[in-house]
């Protein structure tokens, strides 16, 4: 275990009308790779802004963010996509699936937009589709795809190229108990990997019991960090 993402004196704010709202005020907290590291907290509280700062998709107002130890609000434009491009995979809670691509085709998109031979990256997300157990819909576009279908090819989309962080926003919600259990066992498979960290937000009390770490947000602010589940949920 060691310090994979460090986050420093992150503040977000968002312009309202004439006037702006702060969502984060001011967040530190280290996440260590080999651990399973869940976030939680109320609806508003501020949790996928944080993870969409820290995969380095959202601008903070302030602070910094440092990914394996790169700075990644020090890289230019360019240079940040290409980090993470390479780096970091992040499951949405919207699939944003290509729909003129097949489920191995889109799940094969980060190996192709980083030279690999098409046929070659194809096959390589065919294969994750398996092990996720839906290597039979594999020809199929998204739109012929139920939603907990569409769920596991984005889940294959960002683990295809080995990110050595990967951000999920409910990986499960969409999934009956099987299919959150493959998805989380791959998960923890990469998390435990050396140098490789995971970070998920999630309500799924379902998979509670597998967090190795649990970050609990409260209005904008990180109140709880442990090991158990905080009351209520
Ligand atoms: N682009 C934006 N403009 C203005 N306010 C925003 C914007 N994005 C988020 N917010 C506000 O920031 C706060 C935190 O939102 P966020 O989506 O991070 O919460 P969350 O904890 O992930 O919630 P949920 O569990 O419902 O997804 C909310 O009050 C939200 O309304």
């Amino acid at each position: 275990m060691s310090e994979a993402i460090r986050v420093e004196g992150i503040v977000k704010e968002f312009p309202v009308g004439d006037t702006r709202i702060r969502v984060l005020h001011g967040i530190d907290v280290d996440v260590n790779s080999g651990e399973l590291t869940y976030l939680v907290g109320e609806s508003g509280s501020g949790k996928t802004t944080l993870i969409s700062i820290i995969a380095g998709i959202l601008y903070p107002t302030a602070g910094r963010v440092s990914v394996f130890g790169t700075d990644i609000y020090d890289l230019s434009d360019n240079q940040l996509v290409r980090f993470r491009l390479q780096t970091i995979g992040f499951i949405f809670q919207q699939y944003n699936l290509i729909p003129t691509l097949t489920a191995a085709e889109n799940a094969a998109v980060p190996l192709v937009a980083a030279g690999m031979r098409r046929a070659e990256a194809v096959d390589r997300g065919r294969a994750l589709l398996e092990r996720l157990n839906i290597g039979d819909q594999a020809e199929k576009l998204p739109r012929q795809l139920s939603g907990g279908q569409q769920q596991r090819v984005a889940i294959a989309r960002a683990l295809v190229h080995e990110p050595r962080l990967v951000v999920c926003d409910e990986p499960t919600a969409a999934l009956d108990a099987k299919s959150g259990r493959r998805v989380m066992d791959l998960l923890r498979e990469v998390a435990l990997a050396s140098e490789r960290a995971v970070i998920i937000v999630t309500h799924d009390n379902r998979i509670f019991d597998l967090a190795d770490r649990i970050l609990q947000m409260e209005d904008g602010r990180i109140t709880r960090d442990g090991k158990q589940m905080p009351e209520g949920h």
